[in-house]
C-alpha cells in the first residue's frame, strides 16, 4: 500500500462504516439494545444512530409538556424515546394499554432490574424497586395498616395534632404580605404525619428551619429520574463528579436517617415495642420460610420506600390543588362555600365530614388529574408482547404511561380535558383505574389512596377554614423534574386569617 492511497482508502472504509451503522441504526440508536419494529411511531426529531437524543435531552425540563406534545400529533398514539446506551421507551396515553400493562399482563410488565440498578442507592429492594414474591409479601404485610379502623385513629390523633403544628406555624406570617412555601409547609405536615403512622416517630420537622433528610430525598429522587433519560447514567455521573459527589452525600444522609429510625425502635424495650402496630412493627415481626426476619438495611429500604410513598405524594397533590383553586377564584369560592357550610362554627372536620363534603373531594381529584403526582411510569417488557392495538413490542423495551398528559387526552375527558373542572367529578359516571391511573392500577393500585384522600381533603378543608391562601406568581409555578410531581422552586404564597 503507498502513503498516497492511505487516506483514500480510510475515507472509504470510514464511509462504508458509516453507511452500514446509518443502515443499521436506522430506526434505532446506537447501543439501545432492544431493536423496536418500524410500525411503532418514533417522537419527533428522532435520527439515525444518535435516536431521540436531542428532542430527549433539549426537553428534557419541560418533559411532561414534551410528552403531551407527542401524543396529541397522533391522536394520542404510543410514542417510542430511543436514546443511545440506554433502554428505549415506548411511551403510552390511553387507557387500552394502560390497562393491558398493569392487569392484563401484569405478571410480563415488571420492575426488573431497569428499576433496581437506577434506585437502589436511596430505595434498596423495597416495595417500589421489587416484582414476585419480594412485592408479594411486602404489600401484603403493609396492606393491614391501611385499614379504615386505622384511618379513623389517625385522623382523629395524628392528622388533628399535626394541623394544629401547621396551624401555628402559618400564624407567625399571617399577615397576608410575608412570603411562604406552602409546598415545603406540606412536605413537613405530610412527613411528621408519616412519622408518626409509619413508624411512631415524632420528627417535629415543623418547629425546624432546615430539615436535611427533606433537602437531600429531594436531590436524590431528580437524580433517579434523570437515570431513566440519560445515556450511560452511570458513566455520565462518574465524569460530573461533583453530581456523583453530591449523590453519595445525600444517599449517606437519607440511608442514615432511615437506619436511626430502625436503631431507635430496636433500642425500645420488649414492652414498649409490643405496644406498638404501626407499620415498622408489622415489617419486624414478617418472617420468611425459614423462619428468618429482616435485617436492620432491609427494615431501612421499607421505612424509606413508604416515606416516598407517604411524604411526597400527598403534599404534591395539596400543592397543586392550591394553585388550580387560585388559577380558577370560581372554584375557590365554591369550596369556601361548602367548607363553611359543613363546619359550621367548627374549624376542622370530622372523619365523616371529610369524606362526605363532595367538592372538597372532587377538587383533590381534579388537581391530581392534571397534576398527578405519579406523571408518569413504566415497567420493562418480560416477554415480547403484542398491545392491544397491535403494537409489537420486544422483550426488555421499557413501556411507559403518562397521567400528565392523558389529563389533558379529549379522547378520556371530552373537549374541556384541559381545564380545571371539579365538577367533573360531581357527575354518575366517574373513570375507571385506566382512564385515570393517577394512583396506578390493577393488583398494584396505591395502597395508600384512601388515606391520601382522607389526609388531602383533611388539610385542605381545615386550611381554607382558617386562612385566605393567595398564590405570590401563578405564571411562575412550573414542575420540577423528578421521580413524582414537585413544583421547581416551590410554592410561595402569602396567607392571611379570615374573619369567622
Ligand atoms: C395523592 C397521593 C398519592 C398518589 C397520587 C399515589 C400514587 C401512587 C402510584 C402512581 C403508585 C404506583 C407507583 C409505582 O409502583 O410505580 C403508588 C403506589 C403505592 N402507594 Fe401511593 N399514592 C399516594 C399516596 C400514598 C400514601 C399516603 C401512601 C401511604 C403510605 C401510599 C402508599 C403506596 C404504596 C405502598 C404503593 C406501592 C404499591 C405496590 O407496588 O404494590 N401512597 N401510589
Amino acid at each position: 500500500m503507498t502513503s498516497e492511497a492511505s487516506p483514500l482508502l480510510l475515507s472509504a472504509v470510514a464511509a462504508a462504516v458509516a453507511a452500514l451503522a446509518f443502515v443499521f441504526y436506522r430506526n434505532s440508536a446506537v447501543g439501545s439494545g432492544v431493536r423496536l419494529p418500524k410500525t411503532v411511531k418514533r417522537v419527533r426529531g428522532t435520527l439515525p444512530i444518535i435516536g431521540a437524543l436531542v428532542p430527549g435531552l433539549t426537553n428534557y425540563n419541560r418533559l411532561l409538556d414534551f410528552l403531551l406534545e407527542e401524543g396529541q400529533q397522533h391522536n394520542f398514539e404510543p410514542k417510542a424515546l430511543i436514546i443511545p446506551f440506554t433502554t428505549p421507551l415506548i411511551f403510552h396515553f390511553d387507557p387500552a394499554s394502560v390497562e393491558f400493562i398493569l392487569k392484563t399482563e401484569f405478571e410480563h410488565c415488571v420492575k426488573g432490574d431497569y428499576f433496581v440498578s437506577r434506585m437502589k442507592q436511596i430505595l434498596g429492594h423495597g416495595i417500589f424497586v421489587s416484582d414476585g414474591e419480594t412485592w408479594r409479601v411486602q404489600r401484603k404485610t403493609a396492606s393491614h395498616i391501611f385499614s379504615t379502623k386505622k384511618f379513623r385513629e389517625f385522623f382523629e390523633t395524628v392528622f388533628a395534632s399535626e394541623m394544629q403544628e401547621l396551624i401555628a406555624r402559618l400564624r407567625k406570617s399571617a399577615d397576608g404580605t410575608t412570603v411562604v412555601d406552602m409546598q415545603d409547609n406540606f412536605f413537613r405536615f405530610t412527613l411528621d404525619g408519616f412519622g408518626q403512622i409509619g413508624f411512631g416517630v415524632e420528627l417535629n420537622t415543623m418547629q425546624k428551619d432546615n430539615v436535611p433528610f427533606a433537602a437531600a430525598f429531594d436531590r436524590a429522587q431528580g437524580v433517579m429520574d434523570y437515570r431513566f433519560f440519560s445515556p450511560l447514567w452511570w458513566l455520565e455521573e462518574l465524569i460530573v463528579f461533583p453530581r456523583w459527589l453530591q449523590m453519595r452525600r445525600d444517599a449517606s444522609t437519607i440511608r442514615s436517617f432511615a437506619a436511626d429510625i430502625v436503631r431507635e425502635r430496636k433500642a425500645e424495650s420488649a414492652a414498649v415495642r409490643d405496644s406498638r402496630s404501626d407499620l415498622l412493627t408489622l415489617f419486624m415481626n414478617v418472617r420468611d420460610d425459614n423462619g428468618i426476619s429482616l435485617n436492620d438495611e432491609e427494615l431501612g429500604d421499607n421505612v424509606l420506600n413508604f416515606i416516598l410513598a407517604g411524604r411526597d405524594t400527598t403534599a404534591q397533590a395539596l400543592s397543586w390543588c392550591i394553585y388550580y383553586l387560585n388559577k380558577e377564584p370560581r372554584t375557590m369560592a365554591k369550596l369556601v362555600a361548602e367548607i363553611d357550610e359543613t363546619l359550621g362554627e367548627k374549624l376542622a372536620p370530622t372523619y365523616d365530614q371529610a369524606k362526605s363534603m363532595k367538592y372538597a373531594n372532587a377538587v383533590f381529584h381534579e388537581a391530581l388529574r392534571l397534576s398527578p403526582s405519579v406523571p408518569k411510569d413504566s415497567k420493562v417488557a418480560a416477554k415480547d408482547l403484542v398491545f392491544p392495538n397491535g403494537n409489537v413490542v420486544p422483550a426488555g423495551t421499557a413501556i411507559a404511561w403518562v397521567p400528565y398528559a392523558m389529563a389533558r387526552n379529549p379522547n378520556i375527558w371530552g373537549s374541556n380535558a384541559a381545564e380545571f373542572v371539579p365538577e367533573r367529578w360531581l357527575d354518575s359516571r366517574l373513570p375507571s383505574q385506566f382512564e385515570y391511573p393517577v394512583f396506578n392500577a390493577g393488583p398494584r393500585v396505591c395502597l395508600g389512596k384512601a388515606l391520601a384522600e382522607l389526609e388531602g381533603v383533611y388539610v385542605l378543608v381545615s386550611l381554607l377554614r382558617q386562612f385566605e391562601v393567595r398564590v405570590v406568581d401563578l405564571a411562575s409555578v412550573h414542575y420540577a423534574n423528578s421521580l413524582t410531581m414537585p413544583m421547581r422552586g416551590g410554592l410561595k404564597c402569602t396567607v392571611r386569617e379570615r374573619r369567622l
